[in-house]
């Protein structure tokens, strides 16, 4: 009972000039487990012919259709290439077929629960087990979950190790037929780090979030100081209440234009360092490289932080503080029999900075949605980095705006700096006013036309005469 099923055009399977489907190989898969079943399904949808080698071929669960199956040895008799979809706590059972598998493939996709679980790596220890066949690590950076639904997750990169380069050719083969693609990390004993890959904790986002927490702890501690303890020591006023709202509402917004600005500061970096080096033909500095590449963690978090600040924002008029001061307002304009006069000023000045900034925070969503994968991987690369870069840009403008039109004119008053120190506001506008500073210029139209050529391969003629040929391809 053997399948061909034609490649299915909807999840785009089909490898790029391989022979068509009907005789296409065998494919024995060892467990009938999550990570078998997924896996054996879109080797079928490939055009593999899959065999299940299984402890309880009579009664296991419902399998992919048009697969076979039956025990270990019987199936392992029938294919060169075995996948051993079994946790590694059950490898003895293998030795029972070392027979049947002796000279053939045999891949490890095990992963483990924690590092440092066993002496050696799984797939050491199943080639330990059965010296007499070629082990070869592969399809453990894989889920069953993203197999099955044929999320963009399933093309994701798979790593590979072992000691016969045939061996690690048929498996190769094999994974580029699914439509993943293969980074060769070496021999066997590269294998313990292979699998402590799908250990690693949401690795992009570490910088980024250490980065948010100690800025987050920063500016916390530097309001408070303002804030709170300025006014217990200096008016005897205790508006510790303020933590919880007021200065929140401070730090967020603060902290979130931070990182935003450092999303948009690798960019105009990179672009002043290809200025200068007349090139785009050699590699950033590795600081500049790891900074690039968690822009779009920087700019999520700093999404959330906005959030945050548009939501305390909005329940300024239900505060017990706000509703108690603006009654003892008019409750004193009343009693002294006082006039208010309308300051158009002010008037345009608040609505400017509301504006302002619900406009950036709008776009900012905007950018947060585009960064996501599936709304990404629909866009061109020209509508991508329109949105990305312009609409960034923009973004960042509006959200500066926005904290300049709140100083206003308050950095002439005296009472602003207490103790000495400039309020958090003003700290916060130091890194958006120089990566737009910076921006401007990048746009000037010489610098613009520079800019234009490097990246289009010009080179400039260095001053020790390299030539114009690119040092790097
Ligand atoms: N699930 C996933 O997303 C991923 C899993 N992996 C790895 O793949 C392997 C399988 O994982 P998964 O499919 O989730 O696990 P499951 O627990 O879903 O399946 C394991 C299978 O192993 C077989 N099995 C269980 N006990 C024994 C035993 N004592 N002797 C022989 N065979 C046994 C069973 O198949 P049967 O009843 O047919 O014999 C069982 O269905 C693991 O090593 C895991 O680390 C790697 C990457 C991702
Ligand atoms: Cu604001």
């Amino acid at each position: 009972m053997t399948t061909t099923h034609p490649c299915r055009s909807d999840i785009s399977l089909c490898p790029l000039g391989t022979k068509s489907a009907p005789e296409r190989e065998l494919v024995c898969i060892f467990g009938t487990g999550d990570l078998g079943r997924s896996l054996g399904q879109r080797l079928l949808q490939t055009g593999y012919r899959v065999v299940y080698g299984s402890r309880r071929p009579h009664s296991c669960d419902p399998l992919p259709q048009g697969a076979q199956v039956m025990s270990h040895t019987e199936a392992a008799q029938l294919a060169t290439v075995v996948i051993a979809c079994v946790h590694r706590e059950h490898y003895d059972f293998l030795e029972a077929a070392a027979p049947q598998l002796k000279g053939k493939v045999l891949v490890d996709v095990s992963n483990n629960s924690e590092k440092g679980l066993y002496p050696e790596s799984n797939a050491e220890y199943l080639q330990s087990l059965l010296p007499e066949v070629s082990v070869v690590k592969a399809f453990n950076t894989i889920s069953a979950w993203s197999l099955q639904n044929g999320s963009s997750d399933a093309h994701r990169q798979v790593y590979l190790c072992g000691d016969s380069a045939d061996a690690k050719q048929a498996v190769r083969e094999l994974a580029t037929s699914l439509g993943l693609s293969v980074l060769d990390r070496g021999c066997l004993s590269a294998a313990r780090e292979v699998e402590d890959f799908p250990l690693q904790l949401f690795p992009q986002w570490r910088l980024p979030l250490c980065l948010a927490t100690g800025l987050t702890a920063f500016f916390f501690f530097y309001l408070l100081t303002r804030d709170v303890i300025y006014a217990y020591v200096e008016k005897d006023k205790d508006i510790s209440f303020r933590i919880m709202v007021s200065l929140a509402n401070k730090v967020f917004p603060i902290v979130s234009l931070i990182m935003l600005s450092l999303c948009y500061l690798p960019g105009v970096l990179a672009a002043f360092i290809q200025l200068y080096r007349g090139t785009k033909y050699r590699r950033f500095p590795d600081w500049l490289d790891r900074w690039m590449l968690c822009r779009k963690q920087l700019g999520l978090l700093a999404l959330g932080l906005a959030f945050l600040h548009v939501l305390y924002t909005l329940l300024i008029p239900i505060r017990y503080y706000v509703r108690y001061k603006i009654a003892e307002n008019v409750v004193s304009v009343i009693r002294e029999n006082r006039t208010t006069v309308f300051d158009t000023t002010v008037a345009w000045r608040s609505d400017s900075y509301l504006s302002m900034g619900i406009l950036g925070f709008v776009l900012f969503v905007l950018l947060g949605i585009t960064s996501l994968p599936s709304i990404s991987n629909a866009l061109s690369w020209r509508e991508f980095s329109f949105v990305q870069s312009k609409l960034g840009h923009l973004t960042l403008f509006f959200c500066t705006l926005h904290t300049y039109l709140y100083g206003w004119d308050r950095f002439l008053r005296p009472s602003t700096y207490k103790w000495w120190t400039p309020p958090g506001y003003m700290l916060c506008l130091v890194v958006p006013s120089v990566v737009l500073v910076l921006k401007l210029l990048i746009l000037l139209p010489c610098m613009d036309r520079s800019l234009g050529r490097i990246r289009q391969g010009w080179e400039r003629r260095g001053p020790e005469g390299e030539g114009t040929k690119p040092l790097m391809a």
